[in-house]
């Protein structure tokens, strides 16, 4: 009988009320979950109850940490988080970075709040809790189970912000037919990365994006501000306009580190355009970002900072996870 260890972080999934104040995160997360799903036993316990978007890097790390030690427990032979939908994409992106386990990691959480009549996260912990007991998914780190489909961590992100199908991307691993979890991939794994330390808490890690009249003094702005990496998530392949190269140039003479990302929802970095465009913005030192989104990709950068990443190794260990 496999036994499943579930970790509440909060968001919709845990929240109630629709008055002048709006809803709060306030369940504990034995609330959420049965004891019992077939023949897969279940314990629950709350790290954090609070929406996904007050969250900050130290939040990031203490789930991280408490899912490590949940990992280490033989007892236990997978996780789940429950989890605010609104930034889970960065969570789950962090735990499957540091995820050094056979065992899998799954996060859900919900559309609807827990006293909505059609509230959907009651199923969504349930697909989740087989989806973590799931012995064809051991091996395949973190995974967002959400509305019958559980794809990979990495390049998962929130697509709607209403709908139950709430998260897109990354790559599908599984889905639900009828009662049944049928596993259909295995996400390519990368080397496991230490566990952040508390440096990650304080590492400014800031996202500009480009778009027709984007004021490239924002960059640095966010310099002066002590930033150690900026990503610019730019248009398309990743350009990004007027004076932009030049901003990439001043922050990175200045010690900063630039990420050249896309605000473009799927596909790779290709730096193709002059004029300004990616192939100036990497000549001026900008590191292309492969398929990761400014949000994962920040969160990459946040990880190898705090690991004590240099700024001469910093694009050569950013390539290996991207
Ligand atoms: N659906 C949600 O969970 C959104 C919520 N605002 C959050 O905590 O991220």
């Amino acid at each position: 009988m496999a036994h499943i260890q579930l970790l509440g972080t909060g968001g919709t999934i845990a929240s109630r009320g629709h008055g002048p104040g709006g809803s709060v995160a306030t369940d504990a997360s034995s609330s959420l979950v049965q004891t019992q799903y077939g023949d897969v036993t279940v314990s629950a316990r709350d790290v954090l109850t609070t929406g996904s978007y007050l969250l900050g890097l130290a939040d990031l790390r203490r789930i991280a940490e408490e899912v490590g030690e949940a990992l280490a427990d033989p007892g236990i032979d997978g996780v789940v988080v429950t989890h605010g939908t609104d930034t889970l994409e960065e969570t789950a992106f962090l735990l499957d970075l540091v995820h050094a386990s056979p065992k899998p990691v799954v996060l859900t959480g919900a559309q609807r709040t827990a006293d909505s009549p059609d509230a959907d996260g009651p199923r969504n912990v349930a697909e989740a809790v087989r989806a973590a007991a799931n012995e064809h998914l051991r091996e395949s780190g973190a995974l967002i189970s959400f509305n019958g489909t559980v794809r990979s961590a990495r390049g998962a992100r929130k697509v709607h912000t209403t709908a139950g199908s709430a998260f897109g991307g990354g790559i599908e691993v599984a889905h639900m037919a009828g009662d049944r979890l049928v596993v259909v991939a295995a996400p390519r794994r990368y080397p496991p990365m230490p566990m952040p330390k508390v440096a990650f808490d304080g590492v400014r890690a800031e996202i500009i994006t480009a778009y027709p009249g984007a004021t490239p003094e924002l960059m640095d702005y966010a310099v002066r501000l002590g930033s150690r990496v900026v990503v610019l998530a730019g248009t398309g392949v990743g350009n990004a306009g007027p004076g932009f190269a030049d901003a990439v140039k001043r922050a990175t003479e200045n010690g900063c580190i630039v990420v050249l990302s896309t605000r473009a929802p799927w596909g790779p970095i290709v730096p193709t355009y002059g004029n300004g465009g990616g192939i100036d913005l990497v000549a001026a030192g900008a590191i292309p970002a492969g398929d990761l989104n400014p949000f994962q990709a920040r969160i990459l950068a946040a990880v190898l900072l705090s690991c004590g990443t240099g700024t001469e190794e910093f694009p050569a260990a950013f390539k290996t996870y991207c």
